[in-house]
Parts: structure tokens; C-alpha cells; sequence
């Protein structure tokens, strides 16, 4: 008789790596099976660096993120890498803005440090950006920039280390459910008594023959990186923040890391896009635009920086309408548990989306309120609002 898995996890993301870690530590036989090579770049993991930070408007993440930090530290401790960079965080937005209030009101619930900047000492604090006299600021002192491409290697290398057995370049075709789920795939067929998914940009894909049609919109996302007029202005050894501006649609930049003397900077939208056609005439159209656009804002805001891209890369995000997370079982294969819609905000959150859809798995009591999480928000189809 074949070998029943206790848990086969699908896609080795940063999401489903995580969860893959977390199973795995909690004693349970897991197989992690991915498309492609790994590593890759054509999912949504990819890249050197992302923000990290507390600094939420949702009272949630601020909560959850109190429970990251520690586990990332675990995570660097274990296996003897550093991941994240403490730079800080500067949320800038027009002195009216409501998203700031929120921020402020999630931190302060969260218990966490925070101060707040008015236009001057945003001037006086950071000469090297240019904002207009109605804007405000707030600094969360414990953000900074993960690693991204070493921590997604560090939670398969602890999967690993817990027992865990990877399977990539294998594409998941098609899903039989059951009390013993079957899982066939490009090459092999493996039953488990547990499924979590966790495609990732493919979602939509997986899911439809299982059932389900939550509203999720891949997008693909231009990684904009622009050179330093003077090298190091907007360093992280300068102590330069990672940065959001909070005004619809979101900009948000990160010091250079990844290459020398080069700053990261990007919308936070694009184009709808087939994941397996990211970069294909729907994706470089919309791409034009949004390069304009950013050259334009270089320009009003970045004064140190020159105004037209040195390099261009490619992401892609998975929206909800709302933008928080969805993570639930399947409303009718309760041993089918998905993890999806990260909204391009859930790298930073992996550690505890991994501790709770491993919870869920394993018929524990979840850690917090799954409320805003569940499938079953989307009956009634929410309106499209950015919040962050
Ligand atoms: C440009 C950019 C900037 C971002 N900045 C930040 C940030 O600063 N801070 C932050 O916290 N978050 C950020 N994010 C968001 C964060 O990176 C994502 O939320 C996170 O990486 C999502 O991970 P995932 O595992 O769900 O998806 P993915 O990384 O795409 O993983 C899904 C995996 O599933 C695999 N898969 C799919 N279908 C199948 C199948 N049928 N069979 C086998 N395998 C399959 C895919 O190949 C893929 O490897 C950013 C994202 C982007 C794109
Ligand atoms: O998750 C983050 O912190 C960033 C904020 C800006 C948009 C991209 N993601």
C-alpha cells in the first residue's frame, strides 16, 4: 500500500515553506512539493530583501506581528543567518490622512513604540526626501528589511533539518479529496491525510476544481530600482529607513541592499495578469505606465536619485478585495486547508500564517481570531480599498 503522508503541503513560497516548517517541527511527516526548480523567480517569494514592520493599519497584523519577530529571531538563531536588518520605518501620508490615524491607534493597541514626525522634522530628519509642507509622518523603530532569498532558503533548511522532504520541479495536476486526500502531479501521486495549499499567484487555478472561486487577482508588480545620484544617500548603513507613502496607491522603498549605490523603489499595484504569462503584453503594457509614473514621483520626492530606472524586475502579488489574507479550510473537504490573497504585504507574516494554518491542520485551537481571514467573507463580494 502506498505511504499516507500526514501532511503534503503545496508550493514552496515563503508561505507554504513556513507552514512546510512548522508541521514538520510539530511531528508531523510532511512533503513539500513545488513546480519549479528551486530556487525560483517567478512566483512571489523572490528577491533579496522586504519590509518588515509592525506598523499596520489593521489592528490584527499589528497584533500578529508581535509573534513574528520572535519567531524570525528563532529562525536566524537556528539556523546561524542573519535575516533581518533593524533600519526603521517611515510611514509618510498628507497630515489628514486616516490611514496614519489608524496605523498610530494599532500600534499604540499593539503595545509597540512608535513617533511621530510633523512636516519639519520629517525635513530636518531626512534632507534626502521631498515632501510638501502638509505632510506627517510616523516611525516605527523596530522595522527594517528581510533578507527575502535567504529566509525562504533558511525555512526549507529547517524543514528539512525537522524531517521534512521536498519535491520540486513537480506541478500539482489534480486534487481527489476524501478522508485520505489524493495528490497527483507531473510525476508521481502521493496520498495524504492532510492538504494545505499554498499556490500562491495560481490559486484561482487550484482552487476551481476543488470548488472555489474566492475573488483573487494576480498582479503583476514592476521591482523598480533606481541609482543614487550621490552613492549612499538612501543607504541602509546610513541609517536610512525602509519607507511607505501611504497615499493611494501606495509607493514604497527599501536602502540599498541588493546592489550597490541602488535603491528599491515601487508602486504597490499593476496589471491583472495570468501567472503563467507574468511577463507577457498584459503585463509590459501596464508596466509602461507605471514606470512613468514612478519617474515622476523620483522626481518630486527623491531628489537623490536619478529619475529613470537603472533596473527593472518582476513580482506578482495575489489580491483579495480587502486585502487581508485568506486562510480557512475548504468549506466542504475540511482537511483541505488553504492559504492564499497575501496581497503583497505577507512575507514579514509567514512565520505565524505558518503557525496558524499548521494549527488548523492539526485541529488545534488557533492562536487568534480568524475572522478576517475566512472564505466565507466573501459572500457578499467586498468593495476594492487599500489600506496596508
Ligand atoms: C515586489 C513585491 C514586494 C513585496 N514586498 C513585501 C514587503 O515588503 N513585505 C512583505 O511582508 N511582503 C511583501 N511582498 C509580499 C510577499 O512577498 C508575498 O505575500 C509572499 O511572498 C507570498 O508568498 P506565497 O508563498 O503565497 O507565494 P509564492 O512565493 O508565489 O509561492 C507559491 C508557490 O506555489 C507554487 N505552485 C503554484 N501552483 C503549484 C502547483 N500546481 N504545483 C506545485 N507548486 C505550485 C509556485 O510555483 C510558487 O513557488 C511583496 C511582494 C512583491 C511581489
Ligand atoms: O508589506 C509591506 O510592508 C510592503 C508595504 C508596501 C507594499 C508592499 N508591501
Amino acid at each position: 500500500m502506498a505511504e499516507v503522508w500526514d501532511a503534503v503541503v503545496v508550493g514552496a513560497g515563503i508561505e507554504g515553506s513556513a507552514t512546510a516548517f512548522q508541521l514538520a517541527k510539530n511531528g508531523c511527516q510532511t512533503l513539500l512539493v513545488e513546480q519549479f526548480p528551486l530556487p525560483h523567480s517567478r512566483g512571489s517569494s523572490h528577491g533579496a530583501s522586504r519590509i518588515i514592520r509592525k506598523a499596520y493599519v489593521q489592528q490584527h497584523y499589528a497584533q500578529m506581528m508581535k509573534e513574528a519577530y520572535p519567531i524570525w529571531e528563532q529562525v536566524q538563531q537556528e539556523t546561524g543567518t542573519q535575516l533581518y536588518m533593524k533600519t526603521g520605518g517611515l510611514m509618510v501620508a498628507p497630515s489628514s490622512s486616516q490611514q496614519l490615524d489608524q496605523t498610530e491607534r494599532s500600534l499604540a493597541g499593539a503595545g509597540s513604540e512608535f513617533e511621530k514626525l510633523i512636516s519639519d522634522d520629517l525635513k530636518l530628519r531626512f534632507p534626502n526626501l521631498s515632501f510638501p509642507a502638509d505632510y506627517r509622518a510616523i516611525l516605527d523603530p523596530e522595522a527594517g528589511v528581510l533578507k527575502a532569498d535567504k529566509a525562504l532558503r533558511c525555512f526549507q533548511d529547517l524543514f528539512v533539518k525537522y524531517g521534512g522532504r521536498i519535491r520540486d520541479e513537480e506541478k500539482v495536476v489534480r486534487i481527489d479529496p476524501g478522508d485520505v486526500v489524493t495528490v497527483h502531479t507531473s510525476k508521481s501521486t502521493y496520498k495524504t491525510h492532510r492538504l494545505l495549499l499554498l499556490p500562491g499567484p495560481w490559486a484561482g487555478k487550484l482552487l476551481a476544481p476543488l470548488g472555489l472561486q474566492p475573488p483573487l487577482e494576480p498582479v503583476r508588480i514592476s521591482v523598480l530600482y533606481w541609482r543614487e545620484k550621490q552613492p549612499d544617500t538612501y543607504a541602509l548603513k546610513k541609517g536610512f529607513p525602509v519607507f511607505v507613502d501611504h497615499t493611494i496607491p501606495h509607493k514604497y522603498g527599501l536602502p540599498s541592499l541588493e546592489y550597490p549605490g541602488i535603491y528599491k523603489l515601487c508602486f504597490h499595484s499593476g496589471p491583472v495578469i495570468d501567472p503563467d504569462n507574468r511577463d507577457g503584453v498584459a503585463g509590459s503594457h501596464g508596466n509602461q505606465a507605471i514606470v512613468r509614473m514612478m519617474c515622476d514621483y523620483v522626481r518630486k520626492h527623491f531628489p537623490g536619485l536619478e529619475s529613470v530606472p537603472a533596473i527593472q524586475e518582476s513580482c506578482m502579488y495575489t489580491n483579495t478585495p480587502d486585502e487581508d489574507f485568506i486562510l480557512d479550510r475548504h468549506p466542504q473537504y475540511r482537511n483541505i486547508i488553504i492559504g492564499v490573497g497575501f496581497s503583497g504585504h505577507g512575507f514579514k507574516l509567514a512565520p505565524v500564517v505558518g503557525k496558524l494554518l499548521c494549527e488548523l491542520a492539526m485541529d488545534k485551537q488557533p492562536s487568534y481570531d480568524m475572522t478576517p481571514f475566512s472564505l466565507s467573507r466573501f459572500h457578499n463580494t467586498a468593495t476594492p480599498q487599500a489600506k496596508l
